[in-house]
């Protein structure tokens, strides 16, 4: 019988069922179609030439390693985090190029890339994701998904459309530092020789609970030397393998400390360099091993996986980040498992 009481639970049901449908409908931009998801930004990876069936759609040249992080101490005054207690704790990680070109050409590749997972021991992980640049292209997801678009390949010519990329970057001054480096840089002779740094800020809180924004840069300890004149497509990578089979090779950790007023929010935006900087320990590689069945195959560098004493700034590049790089890991990894099934 339709009792008041029935009734009551029945529609108590339909919402608990409607508001979680909802929400999905929401996630997955199904309410908005103009929305900007993850999804749309893996597509618009895919559709500029990252269609790798069960590999990553940017970034996807790539080699994983592993050493270890020897942490000094001196950290511990601006940030909590176990890494950053004296001590060596474990690493993974992958060096690659952007883009979705499994053969990229490591001569022309700019900027260059890692990602490392440093296990801070306690469940404590660490992970991060950084370019060889001083800054990033631009500030904004939307815009960066804006640049996506313009890249795609027009299928008349097989090439973006140059004058639309310009007029673009002219209606982006922004892009200006970024665009700057990547024609006047002086590329190096190798991964070794090449600095890499986190350009989004953080924020880091000490033991006394005291906070400070921070970004970091890990600084190559192998001497410059210019990339050769003949290099060639693999040169960056079989370097690497070459010089990891002979020695270690390592960089310094070093942190940047924000003054009051320094932009946190905008990776297009360096910090002077007179800010405090403090070294913090060194990352010491030892070894690499294929992507196709090495540690980093399966790892998600997703830089917002942060030990306690470090937490996102409110750089809006970092929420996105994290939720495309998850995207198009979920895809891979659903990928692999049918391609292994086969
Ligand atoms: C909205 C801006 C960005 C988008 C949409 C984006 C997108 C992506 C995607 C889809 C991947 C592959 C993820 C995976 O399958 O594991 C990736 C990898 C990567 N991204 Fe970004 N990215 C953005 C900004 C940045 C920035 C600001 C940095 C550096 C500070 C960065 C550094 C990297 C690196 C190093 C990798 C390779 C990680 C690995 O080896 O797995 N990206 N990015």
């Amino acid at each position: 019988m339709d009792t008041p009481n029935t009734k009551l639970r029945l529609a108590i049901i339909a919402v608990a069922v409607a508001v979680p449908a909802a929400f999905f409908a929401y996630s997955a931009g199904w309410l908005s179609p103009s929305r900007l998801t993850p999804a749309k930004f893996v597509n618009q990876l895919q559709a500029d030439g990252g269609n790798n069936v069960g590999a990553r759609r940017n970034h996807t040249k790539g080699l994983c390693v592993s050493g270890y992080f020897e942490g000094n101490g001196m950290g511990a005054a601006i940030s909590s985090a176990t890494v950053f207690a004296k001590g060596r704790y474990p690493v993974s990680g992958r060096f690659s190029l952007p883009g979705g070109n499994p053969h990229g050409n490591d001569a022309k590749a700019a900027p260059r890339a890692l990602g490392l997972k440093i296990d801070g021991g306690s469940g404590q992980q660490w992970r991060m994701a950084m370019l060889s640049s001083p800054v990033f292209v631009l500030s904004y997801p939307k815009d960066f998904y804006q640049l996506l678009q313009l890249q795609q390949p027009d299928p008349a010519t097989g090439k973006p459309d140059g004058a639309k990329i310009g007029a673009f970057f002219k209606a982006h001054p922004e892009a200006g530092p970024f665009l700057d480096w990547a024609q006047h840089h002086k590329r190096s002779d190798s991964f070794a020789s090449t600095p890499f740094n986190s350009l989004n800020a953080f924020e880091a809180t000490n033991a006394n609970g005291e906070h400070h924004f921070v970004r970091w840069s890990f600084l190559p300890q192998t001497p410059f030397a210019a990339q050769p004149a003949d290099a060639g497509p693999d040169f960056l990578f079989d370097d690497i393998t070459q010089r990891l089979k002979k020695g270690p090779v390592s960089w310094q950790l070093q942190l940047q400390v924000a003054n009051p007023g320094d932009p946190i929010v905008d990776a297009t935006k360096a910090w002077p360099a007179d800010r405090q900087h403090i070294d913090v320990g060194t990352l010491v590689l030892t070894q690499t091993e294929p992507q196709s069945s090495g540690a980093c195959r399966d790892t998600n560098f997703d830089p917002v996986i942060l030990p306690d004493g470090l937490s996102p700034s409110a750089d809006p590049l970092l929420p996105a980040r994290s939720a495309v790089y998850s995207d198009d890991f979920t895809r891979r990894i659903s990928e692999q498992a049918k391609l292994e099934k086969k």
